[in-house]
């Protein structure tokens, strides 16, 4: 049987009220979240600190079963690696500037049992991504610079999700940063499927809802492709 593209949502707790970080997650989790997006800074790649190994693997104690992607926005992402695999994360998704060997981090995170995930910034071209694509489960367009949540959707980002969807259909192409019910349609008929959304779902009034409509949008231009 063919494989097909599912519409995926994995919130953000980034704009969340961390010290009740499990508690949100759950709360996303009821309300229908398909996957968490934990974001991971080091204070060096991103001027911004958030959490390490040490966190996530307090969440992986209270929630078993759910798909766990680490956002690394750090600057030796070959660092974390083990230390996140023990932690229980299912997918390590990097970023490729600053790395000089792009092939042996995603040998070593395949290696220690995880999905790959590559992202590029908003500069970065989309060829540089393009010639990794073999070694990855999954390619991260950023649609505001990486580093802080509640920042404005860049919209010119669509042309490397297109591009990316044009020469790859059944690719995992996901989008982050200013995703929510205003710009889903943009990022849907682009052709991302996965979907990170921050502020828009945890400051909903309608959690569930609009998880449900976020994904509905996504699915819907899927099946019209
Ligand atoms: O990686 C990120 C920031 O670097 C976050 O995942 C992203 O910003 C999500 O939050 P929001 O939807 O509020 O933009
Ligand atoms: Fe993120």
């Amino acid at each position: 049987m063919s494989r097909s593209l599912k519409a995926l949502i994995g919130p953000s707790i980034l704009n969340s009220d961390l010290s009740r970080l499990y508690e949100e997650s759950q709360k996303l989790l009821d309300n229908g979240a398909d996957y968490l997006h934990l974001d991971v800074m080091d204070g060096h790649f991103v001027p911004n600190l958030t959490l390490g190994h040490p966190v996530v693997k307090c969440l992986r104690n209270k929630i078993k079963d759910v798909f766990f992607e680490t956002h690394m926005m750090v600057s030796k992402p070959e660092q974390w690696i083990v230390p996140m695999a023990d932690a229980g994360v299912n997918q390590y998704t990097f970023h490729i500037e600053p790395v000089d060997n792009v092939a042996e981090v995603c040998r070593k995170i395949k290696e220690n049992g995880m999905k790959v995930g590559l992202a590029i910034k908003p500069g970065t071209p989309v060829t540089e991504v393009e010639r990794y694509i073999s070694m990855s489960d999954m390619v991260l367009i950023m649609t505001v610079e990486p580093g802080f949540g509640g920042q404005k959707f860049m919209e010119n980002q669509m042309a490397k999700v297109k591009y990316l969807r044009g020469q790859y259909p059944l690719l995992d192409i996901e989008v982050d940063g200013g995703v929510g019910p205003a710009t889903i349609s943009c990022c849907a008929n682009a052709g991302a499927n996965m979907i990170v959304s921050g502020t828009a779902v945890i400051g909903a009034a309608d959690q569930a809802a609009t998880i449900r409509s976020l994904r509905e949008t996504v699915q819907q231009a899927i099946n019209n492709k």
